[in-house]
């Protein structure tokens, strides 16, 4: 998983190393464990059980999503539900057809292949993947040049689970060799709030309902983000309280770590204040919008932007970048009155 630019921070999505060592300890093993994402495991349930009916191996599958919605642990779902054992690698450590190769011919047979970040593996893995899911067979070239040969090698059946931030980031013959393909929201507050109380029970801290509202709502629709938040406010409860969360302990400790109400971090609203502040809202172009905060250009698109146009705080337009109506709200600042004849973008 690539590190994102803008340094480490509580909220972004994908794992640091310490999350990577206690996410093990978090996941959910089993398909009613899992929680949240109700199409999507109404569906899967349904191809596993079917799968496991006629004692065959499950379709291949896509889950696509942001970081930390949960597809790393629901292919690992997928195999302890098939009784089957699991791999695990991803698009970025394959970039030849022969770390490929070795992979699938050392499948056992029914075993789950995770590839993870599948878009970003190299085309000629990529070739041989689409032989592999639909014939179960690769060719091994063996020699090079006009004496090499292609030696056919039969694999046993196995099941795909790729995952992709995008599944329209994979090429649509790869894609349409899924059998089944799931696309992963983000998870509603409620749902967050019961990541949150299933987590602190694993974790052995104590936390009342109100305290897990407060964390689920700074939590971007993200467990892996309610988990960190949930980590950082039992430190402070250790050390500052009794131990137990409640509301005023997680509002309290999410101030020091600058996450706010909605989830956004200082770098998010240090984006937000300059649009508004300095340039009354915009349209502004990124680039001086960067310069304001101090940030790359890169840093503010991709790091700050995505949540802030999620969120419906900024949008991106043909003239710049400009505030919403909700963005002046949330840092309880007035918008201008719009000039005579110049509607405001938003109708103000
Ligand atoms: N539906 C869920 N219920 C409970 N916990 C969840 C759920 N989804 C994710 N989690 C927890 O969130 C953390 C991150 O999940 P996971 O690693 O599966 O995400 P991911 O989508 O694979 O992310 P990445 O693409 O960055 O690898 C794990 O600790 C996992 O236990």
């Amino acid at each position: 998983m690539s590190a994102s630019p803008g340094g480490e921070r509580l909220v972004d999505h994908d794992a640091d190393s310490e999350d990577r060592a206690v996410e093990a300890a978090l996941r959910p093993r089993q398909l009613r464990e899992f929680i949240g994402q109700e199409r999507v495991r109404q569906q899967l349930d349904l191809v596993l059980r079917a799968a496991r009916e006629r004692g065959a191996t499950a379709d291949h599958v896509l889950l696509s999503g942001a970081p930390g919605l949960g597809k790393t642990t629901l292919s690992m779902i997928i195999a302890a539900e098939m009784g089957a054992p699991i791999r695990i690698s991803s698009g970025p450590a394959i970039q030849h057809a022969g770390d490929l190769a070795s992979i699938l011919s050392s499948l056992q047979e029914g075993e789950v292949l995770f590839l993870d970040e599948i878009h970003r593996m190299s085309r000629p893995a990529e070739e041989m993947l689409y032989m592999a899911m639909e014939d179960f067979r690769v060719d091994v070239i063996v020699g090079k040049g006009p004496g090499a040969t292609a030696i056919p090698l039969e694999l046993p059946p196995f099941t795909l689970v790729g995952a992709t931030t995008r599944a329209g980031l994979l090429p649509p013959p790869l894609r349409d060799r899924f059998g089944f393909t799931a696309h992963m929201e983000f998870y509603a507050p409620a749902e967050l709030e019961r990541v949150v109380h299933r987590s602190a029970g694993l974790l052995d801290v104590e936390v009342d309902p109100a305290g897990a509202a407060e964390i689920a709502g700074r939590s971007r629709g993200t467990p892996r983000i309610a988990n960190r938040l949930l980590r950082r406010v039992r430190d402070y409860a250790q050390i500052k309280t009794d131990g137990a969360i409640g509301r005023e302990t997680a509002s309290r400790a999410l101030e020091v770590y600058e996450v706010d109400e909605r989830g956004l971090d200082r770098l998010d609203r240090a984006v937000l204040q300059a649009l508004l502040k300095l340039f009354g809202g915009g349209p502004v172009g990124l680039s001086t919008l960067a310069v304001a905060v101090g940030e790359e250009r890169e840093t503010v698109e991709e790091v700050a932007e995505p949540f802030l146009v999620r969120e419906g705080l900024l949008a991106r337009t043909p003239r710049g970048r400009v505030a919403t109506p909700a963005a002046w709200a949330h840092l309880g600042l007035t918008p201008p009155a719009s000039q005579p004849g110049q509607p405001g973008l938003f109708g103000g």
